[in-house]
């Protein structure tokens, strides 16, 4: 089984790949979407990509992504965020401070309040900083102590990021929509025509007459044109569940827009 994810070793994504699946093959990728798209292409199996954080929110480009993989996602991970400081055992003043922009977005108290003056660099991922750190004492990564320990980076400060309880969800997209356990998630994106008043109202009407629980909503800009968007729409249930499966296909008279993105067993809780 290969397993596709943001690289080099040490990323959060290694930690959640771990979790879904211990015997995998790691096949690291220098950015999240091309690790998103993998499987598409055959290169992988299963691939593992962010997709929220409780602190930074969204990873838009992984929504955006989404709309264009036609691998479904088939499962979700949900790992705790401890963001370090890390820097060479010799580092001089700390002029530079990097992380991916997830990383850097959930420190953001933390690097004012102590490196107010520090030039604040974004990466691939939180790795490839720590891969950084380790070529030049003035920089300083923001990751997990695996990737400390992995580019022999002594940890300057542990646990910074803005709220202790840091959560990221992770997506695994694969080749087959799992069936249905009783405890599943379905994710929906649909693009709804914007100038009829009520029409998300009527969309989600289909779901609340069902009693069906909506997770939750996100909005990302259709691109088209400002003002315009997408929503992507997470709720309880699989897609050959009977009610839900009578919930999409009034949708899907509905609109053309509706795209099931896929149905998957809901996380275990951390
Ligand atoms: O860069 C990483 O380590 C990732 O896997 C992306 C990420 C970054 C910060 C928090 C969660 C995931």
């Amino acid at each position: 089984m290969r397993l596709g994810l943001l690289g080099p070793e040490g990323t959060f994504s290694e930690m959640a790949a771990k979790k879904w699946r211990k015997d995998a093959e790691l096949v690291f990728f220098d950015d999240m979407e091309l690790a998103a798209m993998a499987v598409d292409e055959g290169r992988v199996d299963e691939s593992i990509v962010a997709i929220e954080n409780s602190v930074e929110g969204p990873v838009g480009v992984i929504h955006d992504r989404l709309l264009d993989v036609k691998s479904p996602i088939v499962g979700e991970v949900v790992i705790p965020i401890r963001q370090c400081l890390m820097a060479r055992p010799d580092a001089s003043e700390i002029k530079v401070i990097l992380s991916h922009p997830q990383g850097l977005g959930q420190c953001r108290k933390y690097i004012r309040e102590h490196y107010p003056n520090a030039e604040i660099r974004s990466t691939g991922s939180t790795a490839h900083a720590a891969r950084l750190a380790q070529e030049f004492p003035e920089m300083a990564a923001i990751g997990c102590s695996a990737s400390a320990e992995k580019y022999h980076l002594k940890v300057l400060a542990e646990g910074i990021q803005d709220r202790t309880a840091n959560y990221t969800r992770f997506l695994v997209i694969g080749k087959n929509l799992p069936a249905p356990t009783g405890q599943d998630k379905t994710s929906l994106a649909v693009y709804l025509d914007r100038d009829r008043p009520g029409a998300l109202y009527e969309f989600l009407g289909e779901f609340a007459t069902r009693g069906i629980n909506m997770t939750r909503i996100e909005s990302r800009p259709s691109k088209l044109t400002l003002g315009d968007y997408r929503f992507f729409i997470d709720v309880e249930g699989h897609c050959q569940d009977k009610v839900l499966g009578e919930a999409l296909h009034a949708l899907k008279d509905r609109t053309s827009k509706l795209k099931v993105l896929g149905s998957y067993p809901v996380a275990d809780k951390v």
